[in-house]
């Protein structure tokens, strides 16, 4: 299982790391625009190798895509994070034009490959690969729900006092600032509904954290955030690696689903070796459905803004 991660700075590091420690793929490329960056990285990854006991190597290339050849799974990560203050949406002018010429190059030596899509705009970035690479719809997905749920079942576990590992919860809709939809009536601890413990108040308190959470690690670190952001990668990466077919809400390509058509948004969905193997509708009752809706005119408008 050969992945390729291109973007060698905080979050593809961070995926790097996580995926090696997990030990399940064979090979990690990483591949940075900056001289000498992503073989550093590599090597500095690989000295973990006995410290973490993983025995996937990973290299390291200079814009290099020769070495990517043959890859199951692509993630990109590369492009410009966002600055205290900004919103993911103004970073478009900028990422469109590498997350189009990433992808091209990835699809020139990798032509079956799998693309993960995490550089921001996110949801707009995932459709900017539908409508220029031609790669079926199953082998484009793009991540931030389940990186957005683990804020969200962080900030529940906060509010409940309890280990986050006895929380369970999910976010749908756009990965952005006002987007977010965090399901508050379906999570639940320990099967036992947040609702029965927590105050509608504070739920709406954990809500609107939870829709800030990239903005409140970006002022707090003066960029954004990458370990969650590495490790829900990772996730996903496995999922599709080992066939998992494991639930994440990921950013998929709408036709109908959802009522919505024509954008990339998070919705649940199965992964497997085929990659994005199914929307998994799921019953909203009608706030959602207007938060949803409201989530899809966002996204929309920020599609808008490519040239495609
Ligand atoms: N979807 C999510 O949930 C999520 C989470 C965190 C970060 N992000 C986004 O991921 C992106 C990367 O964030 P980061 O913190 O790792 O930034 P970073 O600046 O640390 O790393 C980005 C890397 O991309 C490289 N790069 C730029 N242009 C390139 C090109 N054409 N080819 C190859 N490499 C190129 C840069 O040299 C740099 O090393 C940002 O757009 C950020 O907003 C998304
Ligand atoms: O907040 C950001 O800009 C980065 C990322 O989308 C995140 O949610 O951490």
């Amino acid at each position: 299982m050969k992945v390729t991660i291109v973007g060698a700075g905080a979050v593809g590091a961070s995926c790097a790391e996580y995926v090696a420690i997990k030990n399940f793929a064979s090979e990690v490329v990483l591949l940075d625009i900056k001289e000498g960056y992503a073989e550093g990285k590599a090597m500095d990854l690989m000295q973990t190798a006995t410290l973490n006991g993983f025995d996937t190597k990973i290299t390291g290339s200079t814009n290099d895509y020769s070495k990517t050849a043959n890859s199951d799974i692509a993630v990109i990560t590369s492009g410009i994070p966002r600055k205290p203050g900004m919103t993911r949406e103004e970073l478009i002018g900028i990422n469109a034009g590498i997350v189009k010429e990433v992808s091209a190059n990835l699809i020139k030596h990798s032509p079956e490959v799998t693309i993960i899509v995490v550089s921001n705009p996110m949801d707009t970035m995932t459709y900017l690969v539908h409508k220029t690479t031609g790669l079926p719809k199953n082998k484009i997905i793009g991540m931030g729900g389940a990186l957005d749920s683990a804020r969200f079942k962080y900030r529940l576990s906060e509010a409940l006092e309890c280990p986050p590992s006895d929380v369970d919860g999910m976010v749908i809709g756009g990965h952005s600032d006002t987007g977010m939809v965090p399901l508050t009536r379906l999570a639940t601890r320990n099967s036992v509904p947040v609702t029965a413990f927590l105050s509608e108040d504070r739920l709406n308190q954990v809500a609107e954290d939870t829709k800030v959470g990239g903005a409140t690690l970006t002022k707090l670190l003066g960029t954004s955030a990458w370990y969650a952001p590495g490790a829900a990668v990772s996730g996903l990466v496995q999922a599709i690696a080992c066939d998992q077919k494991k639930m994440f809400p990921c950013s998929a390509l709408l036709e109908g689903e959802y009522g919505l058509n024509d954008l990339c948004i998070g919705v649940p969905a199965i992964l497997g070796k085929d990659g994005l193997e199914k929307i998994v509708e799921i019953q909203l009752d009608d706030a959602e459905k207007a938060k949803m809706k409201e989530s899809a005119e966002g996204v929309k408008k920020t599609n808008g803004l490519l040239d495609v």
